[in-house]
Formats: structure tokens, sequence, C-alpha cells
């Protein structure tokens, strides 16, 4: 197992805001009823974000200041100036934009699983070595009819509101079957488009919201300009600068649309179609995909949408899903250009939400014979779902809880063959049996590859606790870990100009165990910590991030 580096406790500190305003603009700050720092925490949105806590326990977790991660964002929007511990290299210029379920009450009302929280977007901003940061709310429908009505009014991952608060809000009861009661909190992700337009985007079409990458401003909904309907996709579109490539799942004849959206567009075109081989089983979930680069690969896992559980007021153990081993797991490969489907694959079973990467594996020849996919696997485990409830997330601190998870790799062969394998990439001992939100170097997308960052695990935990480093090729991971603290998935961004893979900074922003929270850059090789800048308030976990270069 490789060593973990221990990291020291957070040093740094909170430069007054005001002092020194983001470059080239008035602080948001210095605007009408936004939180300055240092003042209490009240500010816009209090009457949704000031709600005393649930129980004496989770006040106590608190007070003890264990549990930043899982706690509610207490302001609405906050920017300022971050202290620099260490030294951010000079060619980090650009903006980091994470986004996540952040705040998990609306009044009285408790959300009960991480991915129900409304939208919490946070911005590091990067400059000749200084650090500048800020947080808002992602101002969607459901959190405006939120706050607006004091109550959920709209279906989120494991919630549906009360027939009277959903009533009130949307109007009508065919909005069940329409769509109009499903959230558009767009909670999951951010992409910076080709066009440069960046997006948040949830599992729910209309959960794709445009926003202002300097101010974190909602500019508003992302309006699809095709007739292609579709209610979900996945949340993890491929965006690469000239086009996007998404699923979308089609529950009323199982299979699944690849569509491409061409940068500078709004217009989704179908590239191709996969009808599914559980029928008549509904289409497997479907969070993210690989691409290859001539390839979609199209995963269809036996945790499948289940059209009952979708109806029903109540949630389910596996929430909107249900797991059907017998319906089998397949994985289909259809090419980008000719959107036919090239391979169809079945394969053991598989729980996945994130793919890691994709590559053509060719033959001495150079003839492709089959494709390489990597993914954070979960041993075929449903059990995940239910660990990230947030009672899980707060009361089960410490214990080693955490269901194994590995690098699954499966391999798909091109030759017709019926059958794909799956294997795993490392001993998963190397990254403590967790893994999960993943990244890559963005210039290896679709092609081979050495290196995934990762988080992974230093139990006990009942979540993942480390960024993990992993070497495919040496089937080593190095590992980072400071104690109580819960980092959000590592991000990587290369250097301008780098040739080697892991030639770059790993982006971070870390839940600190003292109700804290910072951001956190290590060296993309050694994996050695650089640089540190904490927060002036606690950061709660978040989900996925990307890069906005300087212009
Ligand atoms: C945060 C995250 O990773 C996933 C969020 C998923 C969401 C919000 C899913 C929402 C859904 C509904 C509200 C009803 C339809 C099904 C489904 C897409 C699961
Ligand atoms: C945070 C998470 C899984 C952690 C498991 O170890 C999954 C998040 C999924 C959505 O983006
Ligand atoms: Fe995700």
């Amino acid at each position: 197992m490789a060593a973990f580096q221990a990291a020291s406790a957070p040093r740094a500190s909170f430069a007054p805001l005001g002092a020194k305003p983001a470059a080239g603009r008035p602080p948001v700050s210095q605007l009408p009823g936004v939180q300055r720092a240092g003042e209490a925490v009240r500010a816009a949105g209090a009457a949704v974000t000031s709600e005393p806590l649930a129980s004496p326990c989770r006040q106590k977790a608190v007070e003890e200041g264990r549990l930043a991660a899982w706690t509610s964002i207490r302001q609405e929007r906050w920017e300022g100036e971050l202290q620099v511990q260490g030294e951010i290299p000079l060619w980090l210029n650009g903006t980091y934009l994470r986004n996540g379920p952040g705040l998990w009450h609306v009044a009285d009302h408790h959300f009960h699983h991480l991915f129900d929280g409304y939208a919490t977007l946070v911005r590091l901003h990067f400059e000749a070595g200084r650090l500048s940061a800020a947080h808002r709310q992602i101002e969607s429908e459901a959190y405006k009819a939120a706050k607006k009505n004091r109550r959920l009014c709209y279906r989120e991952f494991s919630e549906v509101p009360k027939a009277d608060g959903f009533l009130s809000a949307v109007g009508d009861l065919a909005g069940l079957f329409s769509g109009a009661s499903l959230t558009d909190n767009a909670n999951t992700g951010v992409v910076r488009l080709g066009d440069g337009r960046v997006v948040c985007l949830t599992e729910t079409t209309k959960g794709s919201i445009e926003v202002d990458p300097e101010t974190l401003e909602t500019i508003g909904k992302f309006e699809y300009s095709d007739g292609l309907g579709g209610l979900i996709h996945s949340a993890h579109p491929v965006v690469t600068d000239s086009e996007l490539l998404t699923l979308l799942p089609d529950l009323v004849r199982p299979g699944y649309a690849v569509v491409r959206m061409a940068a500078g567009t709004n217009e989704r075109r179908v590239v191709g179609r996969v009808r599914c081989r559980g029928w008549p089983a509904p289409p497997g979930w479907v969070h993210s995909f690989p691409v290859t680069e001539h390839y979609v690969v199209v995963p269809e896992m036996p945790l499948r949408y289940c059209a009952q559980n979708l109806l029903r007021a109540e949630p389910t153990p596996l929430y909107k899903f249900q797991w059907r081993p017998h319906s089998g797991s397949y994985l289909h490969v259809i090419c980008k250009t000719a959107g036919t489907v090239v391979a169809s694959v079945e394969v053991p079973p598989f729980v996945t939400f994130h793919f890691i990467n994709a590559y053509e594996e060719e033959d001495d020849d150079g003839r492709v014979i089959a494709i390489i996919a990597d993914c954070c696997e979960h041993n075929a485990n449903t059990a995940i779902l239910e660990k990230l409830r947030l009672h899980n997330l707060r009361t089960l601190n410490g214990q080693d809880v955490l269901p194994d998870a590995r690098v699954g790799r499966f391999r798909i062969p091109l030759d017709g063959s019926p059958v794909g394998q799956l294997g795993q990439g490392l001993d998963p001992e190397e990254h403590g049996r967790g893994l999960d939100m993943c990244s890559i170097n963005p210039a290896n997308l679709g092609r081979p590859y050495r290196y995934a960052y990762a988080c992974g695990a230093h139990r006990p935990c009942n979540f993942p606790n480390t960024l993990t480093k992993i070497d495919l090729v040496e089937k080593k991971a190095k590992n980072w870990h400071d104690e109580g603290s819960v980092p959000s998935e590592p991000f990587f961004v290369a250097r301008p100009g780098s040739t080697e893979e892991d030639d770059g900074v790993v982006i971070s922003m870390v839940s600190g165990k003292d109700g804290e929270g910072y951001a956190l850059i290590l060296d993309g090789s050694t994996f050695e910590e650089i640089a540190r800048a904490k927060f002036p308030y606690a950061l709660p976990y978040g989900l996925h991030g990307c890069w906005v270069p300087k212009k």
C-alpha cells in the first residue's frame, strides 16, 4: 500500500473582504443584500439557510466541527480573496468552478439524501499566483419556489413534494407526468461549452442552467432548440471544444439515443440509437458514459430506472431505480460518424456512477480490435446509494461502512463476440478500497492513458476521504489524506505546453474537520501539496467541476 502523506493542520488565514477585490470588478459583497466576510452569517436567502439544526446529536457534531461537508451553506453568496499558504504556479491562470448540492434544507424541511440539496456553485479564480473565491446558489425554479413557499415544490432525487406543495407551485397534477413537476435543481456538474458558455447540469434535461462564470449569476435556463424532448439525460456529457455528446435514455421504448450538440448551437442531433438488451426491463441508469476517438460506449447497467418508483411518493431503498441483475448487463458501442451499433456485449453485473476514460486497443497492424473502458465500480453493489443518505453521512463518521470500490476495467472485443470482460485496473487496496469522483488529463480523453485522479479511502471511513493518483501502468496509487477532512473530486489542470500526462496541478476543495473549508492544490506529478487557501466559512461537500481558462 502506498504511504499516506499526512497533511499538517490548516494554516491559512482569511484576508478581510473588500481589501483586495477580484481584478476588474467591484466585489459582489458591496452589492445590496450580500454577505460580507466577517459579519455574522446572515444574508439574502437567510430565511432558507438559517434554520435551527435538526437534532441535538447533529447540533453537537456541528459544534464539534466534524460535519462541514454535510452541513448546509449558511449564506446565498460570498466573494473574497483567500490568503494562500504555499505557492500557486504562475502559469495557473483561469477559473475553477465546482458545483454540488450545498443546501439540504428549506424552512423546516430537511432533505434526506446527498443528491437532493440545492445547487451551490463555488469559484476559485487564479491569477498571477493569487486566489480569489466565491460561491453562489443557483437560481433554479426549484430553489426559487422552495424559498418563496418555504417548502419543497418539485420532485428531487429522493423526495417528492406533498401534493398541496406541488399543486400550489405548479398548479396541475398532470405535471407529474409531463415533467413539469421534475426538479431543475442543477446540482451535479458544470461544463464549459466550446463556445465559452458555462452550463450547470443534473439528470433532468430541464435542469440545464446557464451561469456567468465570473459573477456566478444565473443567466437562465439553457433551452435546447431541437424537438428531441426527453425528460432525462446523462448528468455527464462529454464536452470538447467542438461539441457536446450525451445520452438520452428512452423509458417508453427502452433504449438510448446518442446525441451531439455542436459548439455555438443549442441544437442536439441524434447520432444513433440503441435498444436495450435487457428488454422488457427499462434502461439502466446512465449517470455517465465513456467515449473513445471513434466510438461512444453506452452502458446498460442492471440498476435500472423503474416506472413505479418514479411515480411513488415515498422513497424506496433504491429511490427511482431497481436492481435487476437477471435482466443482464451490457455495453453497446456506437460509431460516432455512422451512428451504427458496432458491438453489443454482455458483461458481468456492475454498478458505477462515473466512467473514468476509454480507448481503442489496436493489434500489431494498427487495427482496432477492442475497446477498453474504465470506471469507478462498486463491486456490483448498490449499497453505496443508501450510504449517501445524509443521516448516514452525518452519524457514521469514522465507522468503516464505505462499501468497497475499484477501477473496473471493461474490455469490449470488436470481433463480433457476444461477451465482454470486466477486470480491475489495480489492486483496490492501493486506494483503500474506496473509489469515486475521478478525473484525467483532458488531453487523453478517449485515448490510451496512464493516470487517473479520484477520491479514495483511508479506513475506517463512511465516505471517500483521500485524494488518490492512480498509475494504471505501474498499478500503484499515491494518496493524500488530511485526518477528519472530506476532499471533493480532484480536478486536473495541465500546464500550458506540457508534454507529460501528469504535468500540471490537481485542484480539490476540502471540507475540513474543524468546520472549515480550504482550496487545495497538489502537484499533478509528485502529488505533493503545493498550496492551500482557507475559506472564512465551512465548505459543504460538492461534486463536479470544470476549468475556464483565462480569456
Ligand atoms: C446529484 C446527482 O448526482 C444526481 C442527481 C439526480 C437527480 C436530481 C435525478 C432526478 C430524477 C428525477 C427527479 C425523476 C426522474 C428520474 C431522475 C433522473 C432520477
Ligand atoms: C459522491 C459519490 C460517490 C461516492 C462513493 O464512494 C457519487 C456521486 C455521484 C454524482 O455525481
Ligand atoms: Fe457525477
